[in-house]
């Protein structure tokens, strides 16, 4: 019998139950009772769903961040927060996502190549781990009433150290004391008579030294007895290479990325250990498209042939990257929904296929009739080919992707037309999001508000955040994005070939959500989407607005994307469209123009020898959007949410006049990597950290901006926050940036002096 299952679910809920709930609870709108009663309730929601397969999932639950709750389970909690060991209340735990009046948050960074953020653990030389399960075991408890077999998940003890930071100490030096509670809890598991545990070591999909791989060998020899059979999963790469130290593991089975890695599929099948199963991922869990099931059905029968009952099928990843159900989806243009599948309907799809191994394909005839029908409409309907976009894209060649002078003369050009001070300051983009302006957009789109007085509404916006930043005397100002719900899904909304959802949301951090929007076609511009707002706001103020883009590396990589064509050819799509709108600015008097590229690190191939093939194509989709600038229109980029030093040469290649970037949360960590490699343009590391909801004083900003021109000539420098204000309040960014600009000025008279 093939064995369907799922690595993970999404956490969210349908419509964002998990969302409202945090949300409420953070307001003190729900108590802690309640906010456990959401969560079980989608839990037992999650495990009702799973019903048809061969386990139900548990342990993918959490009310914030799985690597986080990994952390507390195993009393790896950071000692600044003062906290008692063992069981900690709802507030101490968010306390740690989130921070509170004494501790600011513990670090967040992104997952991978997703655009999920987990909580890094901290960990030190006084790091005793101990195992606290109680939360993990009464879940599973929970799960099991459901009366299904039960599959927990954890993230193994390799991954979690390797993701973690710790401050004085090899984290390797730690491994044994995280395994060794590992085994307690996997023995308690043993007893539980639980006959399969999931273990996840997604750091296999990286490059690993010998260290790290013998770091695998370390800590599952303390899993070797007295513990449930192990699935290790893996997923988002190619593993292959590491065979030799897996299969030496004592596990039981492994878990592919088939969709990611379809070529590792034939080196394991020659070296897969004979009382393994094989856990095939043909099932795209990082994308939304409907599963090709004859396609799949080709693999897993060879497969079957071969494993027999050691086959299992399942989606290549956790489906926590993939929205939750297509079933409220009233909108969707139904050729287009008829291609999708979300995590509910991805659950069917490895249903469906384990069924057709067990009971013969006739038992799906149904389902493979309306799979190759999707599969036929998709491959030839006129909404997913262009002939013009076609045509331009062939033509590509054509286009320069160099600005026509070099960056000091240019420079001197655009101080020409701005007469811009030293120091210049400026803000990323975003000013706070407010309850009015989600309102006003919910009523709109609810048909309870006309265009125009929801338009009146936005530019009443854009005016008070206009007068706001005159008052703050910034130099360069931005109209503070009011009208788009969000960076990407706005664009997508307005370019061909992309179509959005209404509840098409993924988890993005904690209780944040992102909806991206499904690029299906050739992608175009139809008209000018940011050139209106722009010349709006550029009208109200003397002083420089910048327009506001979002580049098509972030396009592409927020986007759910095509599968039916390398990224790389919809990235140029997408090049040529925000390369359009670039030059309808420019020719609306908009001389400042920042297009953004915070997933540009985020796309890097989780394998270094994948890299320059990216970076190539990436550098090029960015400079062919931003070529066509004239000499004396500034283009500006801002990057966030990574580490940079190592594509330095990328970012400095794409040649922006200036780069805005994040550097405060790490303390300007980056800017050790311009010790070696000097940064050519113009750059703005950031000075406020824009995360939290603390104002940064005076001394702090002050400190920042002189570490900042210590390493960067000061003509190069400008003044600016981490990353945009959305998520802050008024009150707080008024003050925190008012804080930033008197710093600036007091250091141009310094420097006058
Ligand atoms: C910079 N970041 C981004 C990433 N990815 C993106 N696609 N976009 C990004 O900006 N990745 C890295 C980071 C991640 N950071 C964030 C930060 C903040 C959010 C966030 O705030 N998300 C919002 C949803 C934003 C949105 O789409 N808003 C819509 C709909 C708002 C809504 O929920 N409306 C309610 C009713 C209105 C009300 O009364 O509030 C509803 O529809 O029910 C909009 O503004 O129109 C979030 O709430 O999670 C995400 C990633
Ligand atoms: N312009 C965007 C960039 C976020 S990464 C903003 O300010 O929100
Ligand atoms: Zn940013």
């Amino acid at each position: 019998m093939a064995i369907a299952h799922i690595l993970g679910y999404p956490r969210i809920g349908e419509k964002r139950a998990l969302k409202f709930a945090q949300e409420a609870f953070w307001k003190g709108e729900l108590n802690a009772t309640g906010l456990q009663e959401v969560g079980k309730g989608l839990r037992e929601q999650h495990w009702q769903k799973q019903a048809g397969l061969g386990f139900i999932t548990a342990g993918d639950f959490t009310f914030y961040d799985h690597v986080l709750d990994h952390a507390v389970m195993f009393g790896a909690v950071p000692e600044r927060f003062g906290f008692q060991r063992g069981v900690l209340s709802e507030e101490q735990y968010f306390a740690l996502a989130r921070g509170n009046a004494s501790q600011p948050a513990m670090e967040m960074t992104k997952w991978f190549d997703t655009n999920y953020h987990y909580i890094v653990p901290e960990l030190s030389a006084d790091t005793r781990f101990s195992i606290n399960a109680h939360e993990f075991l009464s879940r599973l408890d929970e799960a099991q009433a459901q009366g299904k077999t039960v599959k927990p998940v954890l993230l193994g003890p390799v991954s979690l150290l390797y993701l973690s930071k710790a401050r004085d100490r090899d984290r390797l030096q730690l491994l044994d004391g995280l395994a060794e509670q590992y085994a307690y809890l996997l023995r308690e598991l043993y007893h539980r008579k639980i006959e399969w545990l999931q273990i996840d070591e997604p750091v296999l999909a990286l490059d690993l030294d010998d260290q790290w791989l013998k770091a695998f060998e370390r800590a599952y020899a303390w899993l070797r007895t007295q513990r449930p059979k192990i699935l290790l999963a893996t997923y988002f790469a190619n593993v292959s290479r590491y065979q030799g130290f897996i299969t030496g593991l004592p596990v039981d089975g492994i878990h592919l990325d088939l969709v990611r890695a379809p070529e590792q599929l034939a080196p394991w099948l020659n070296a897969l250990p004979g009382h393994w199963v094989l856990s095939a991922g043909v099932v795209d869990g990082r994308n939304i498209w409907r599963n090709d099931l004859r396609r799949s059905l080709d693999i897993l029968q060879t497969l079957a042939q071969k494993l027999g009952d050691r086959l299992w099928v399942a989606p290549s990843c956790s489906l926590l990257h993939t929205p939750v159900t297509l079933a409220h989806e009233e909108n969707l243009d139904p050729e287009i929904k008829h291609w999708l599948a979300f995590a509910d309907e991805k659950i069917a799809e490895v249903a469906t296929l384990a069924r057709a191994l067990n009971e013969g394909e006739g038992s799906i005839a149904s389902e493979l009739a309306a799979s190759d029908a999707a599969v036929q409409s998709r491959r030839t309907s006129s909404r997913v080919h262009n002939a013009d976009v076609q045509a331009r894209i062939t033509a590509l060649d054509k286009i320069n992707p160099e600005r026509h002078r070099a960056f000091a003369e240019r420079k001197a050009v655009q101080q020409a037309r701005y007469n811009l001070p030293a120091l210049p300051t400026t803000t990323i983009g975003s000013f706070p999001q407010t309850a009015d302006i989600r309102a006003s957009r919910a009523a709109f789109k609810q048909g309870k508000l006309s265009t125009d007085r929801y338009q009146q509404d936005m530019q009443q916006h854009i005016e008070f955040a206009i007068r706001e930043q005159e008052a703050l005397d910034i130099d360069v100002l931005v109209h503070g994005e009011a009208e788009r719900n969000d960076m990407v899904e706005y664009f997508g909304e307005q370019l061909a070939g992309y179509a959005f959802t209404q509840y098409g949301w993924v988890q993005s951090y904690g209780s944040r959500c992102v909806k991206p929007p499904v690029i299906y076609g050739d992608v175009y511009r139809p008209q000018p989407m940011t050139v209106e707002t722009a010349r709006y706001a550029q009208s109200l103020t003397s002083r420089p607005v910048k327009g506001m883009l979002t580049g098509p590396v972030t396009m592409l990589q927020w986007s759910f994307v095509r599968d039916d064509q390398p990224r790389q050819s919809t990235a140029m799509q997408l090049a040529l469209a925000i390369r359009d709108e670039v030059d309808d600015l420019q020719q609306a008097g908009i001389g400042i123009i920042q297009i953004d590229e915070p997933a540009l690190r985020e796309g890097l191939p989780l394998q270094q020898a994948e890299w320059k093939q990216y970076l190539d194509w990436a550098v090029r989709a960015f400079k062919l959007s931003a070529s066509v600038a004239e000499d004396d229109t500034q283009i500006h980029t801002h990057m966030c949410y990574s580490e940079f030093n190592d594509i330095l040469p990328a970012i400095a290649a794409m040649d922006a006049d200036v780069i805005t970037i994040e550097t405060s949360r790490s303390h300007m960590e980056l800017l050790d990597g311009f010790g070696e490699f000097a940064y050519p343009n113009d750059i703005g590391p950031g000075v406020y950290d824009i995360h939290s909801p603390r104002v940064p004083t005076i001394a702090e900003i002050e400190a920042l901006l002189r570490r900042a021109a210590s390493v960067v000539p000061l003509a190069q420098l400008w003044v600016n926050p981490d990353c945009g204000l959305k998520t802050r309040g008024w009150a707080e960014t008024r003050t925190a940036l008012d804080n930033m600009v008197q710093v600036a000025k007091q250091l141009r008279t310094e420097l006058a002096a």
